[in-house]
């Protein structure tokens, strides 16, 4: 779950894509870019690290033009420490074309034999998003007829990208000498907005993963993109749009509304904030129907993102609510940091429980989300070092019991706390006197309330569908592989490499 932007204005957009940039940090703290485009140039700066140590003053002033997109960058393929998966990418031919990405393909090895062998194209990094732009690439050689490229062509490179790629993609891409092109994969998983802002020089055009970077940087939300569709904003600020895929359907991710995304973001209609409130009453429903020997004193929520979810809670519960852990704002998201030493270190690092709303009291403390459980595990003995007498924890979502492959890094059973142990399992593990999830009904219908208009979800994590079609159990196991040592999912392609070599033997 990368954040992307991209942006259409009349005047320089350096500085409001690096701004939206640092809105949309928490969607990936790895690495950030940016590229803008002046008469057929684009500019780029890239690297690993947070937006406000990748981009100096002198690489803000090189980023010239009136168009550009960004990308912060969470990775889910590749080895996530490399500088040169950051993103955006960059191909020379058959335009000038740079692309960023949220999501990730499920079929990224099979695409990269494919470029490599049938379309002679060299994808040089591990990156599925190097493999969608080389997808994208050849797609728009195959629809430009004359050397011509129109919105007819662009749209028709689209329906190529949705015909061949497969899994999560929401993606804005810039041509050069022609203008900004957003899509979303048919699926509709990974989400997409776009708004205006109208200037005394004329219309300026945002597009986003979230509404937050729209609200801040002065646009006003138009909508979202649809799935499966494609727009294009020319470089005279005119605005295309097409429906470029067969049978889309909406199934937005469900865990931007348990984690992901900020809450003031509205998403495909749907309120991060409401949704997260939803979460808290139907937990608060379950805790005084089944367990109703529950005696708790206080409610504390583990900052920050549990924090709607834990207040609707408690006021519903009648009980108070507390803020016993004290958060160091300097210390970044830790699920989405790399490698799980620096997460642990990071959860305390993070937080400091204040033992005067712990001690003798018997707490409930109150989590979006158990994954790894590597916050669970700390927190718990946190409270407990504090003075609690006896530390609940609630989780406003289900089980996570399946890996993701559409965005989200949990690609491994292995890695989460959830499998092979049942919900009393998880409690020993974690430390906890009494442990209560959201049912995945309840999870959905909490959603669901905020815009009904939209029916289902991408819910792979808690109940192991994968919406796609194309996830099989091999796959997973080669996932699974993969992360422990073995070849890299985009990289399948040694037998390539092996017929080439033959050939220049011959
Ligand atoms: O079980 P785990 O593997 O620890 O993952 C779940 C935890 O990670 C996230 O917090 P994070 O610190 O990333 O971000 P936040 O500050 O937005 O809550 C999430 O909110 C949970 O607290
Ligand atoms: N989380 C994401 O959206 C990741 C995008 C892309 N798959 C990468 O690894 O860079
Ligand atoms: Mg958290």
């Amino acid at each position: 779950m990368c954040g992307i932007l991209g942006l259409v204005a009349q005047t320089p957009v350096n500085q409001l894509l690096y701004d939206g940039l640092l809105v949309l940090q928490h969607r990936g703290q790895d690495a950030a870019g940016i590229v803008t485009a002046q008469d057929n140039t684009f500019h780029m700066h890239k690297a690993s690290g947070l937006v406000r140590d990748v981009f100096r003053t002198r690489n803000m002033r090189a980023l010239l033009g009136n168009m550009g997109i960004g990308h912060v960058r969470y990775p889910t393929a590749g080895s996530g420490e490399s500088p040169s998966e950051a993103q955006p990418f960059y191909v020379n031919s058959p335009f000038g074309i740079v692309l960023g990405h949220n999501g990730n393909l499920t079929n990224a090895a099979q695409l990269n034999e494919e470029l490599f062998r049938e379309d002679l194209r060299h994808v040089n990094t591990n990156s599925d998003s190097e493999v969608l732009l080389n997808v994208l690439a050849h797609e728009l050689q195959r629809s430009t007829k004359n050397h011509q490229l129109d919105t007819a062509a662009i749209f028709a490179a689209v329906s190529g990208v949705h015909r061949r790629c497969r899994g999560a993609y929401a993606v804005v891409a810039m041509i050069a000498g022609y203008g900004l092109l957003a899509f979303r994969d048919p699926y509709g998983i990974r989400p997409l907005v776009f708004g205006c802002a109208e200037t005394e020089h004329g219309m300026d055009y945002l597009v986003g993963s979230e509404s937050v970077a729209l609200d801040t940087l002065g646009f006003k939300l138009i909508r979202d993109v649809a799935p499966g569709e494609a727009i294009f904003i020319d470089e005279s600020g005119n605005f295309y749009n097409k429906q470029c895929a067969d049978n889309p359907t909406h199934n937005p991710c469900i865990f931007e509304y348990v984690y992901m995304a900020r809450p003031d973001s509205v998403m495909d209609g749907i309120s991060v904030y409401e949704t997260r409130l939803n979460m808290g009453e139907s937990l608060a429903d379950k805790i005084s129907s089944t367990m109703r020997h529950l005696d708790i004193d206080v409610v504390i929520p583990i900052p920050d993102s549990s924090r709607p979810s834990a207040l609707q809670l408690a006021n519903r519960l009648g009980v108070s609510f507390r803020e016993g852990f004290v958060k160091n704002r300097y210390i970044g998201r830790t699920f989405i940091m790399p490698g799980q030493q620096q997460r642990r270190k990071s959860v305390r690092q993070k937080l400091n429980a204040m033992s005067v709303e712990f001690r003798g009291k018997n707490v409930l403390l109150v989590d979006d989300s158990i994954v790894r459980g590597t916050t669970s595990r700390e927190i718990v003995q946190m409270a407990q070092e504090a003075g609690a007498h006896k530390v609940y924890f609630a989780s406003a979502a289900p089980p996570v019991r399946f890996p993701n492959v559409y965005g989200i890094d949990m690609p491994t059973h292995q890695e989460l706390i959830a499998t092979g142990r049942n919900e009393d399992e998880i409690c020993r593990e974690i430390g906890a006197d009494h442990l209560v999830y959201q049912d995945i009904d309840s999870l959905i219908k909490d959603v669901c309330q905020v815009n009904p208009s939209i029916t289902h979800y991408e819910t792979s994590c808690f109940d192991g569908h994968y919406i796609t079609g194309d996830v099989t159990p091999e796959y997973l196991a080669l996932l699974e592989a993969q992360r422990h040592g073995g070849v890299p999912m985009n990289r399948a392609r040694s037998s390539t490499q092996l017929d080439l070599n033959l050939v220049a033997a011959d």
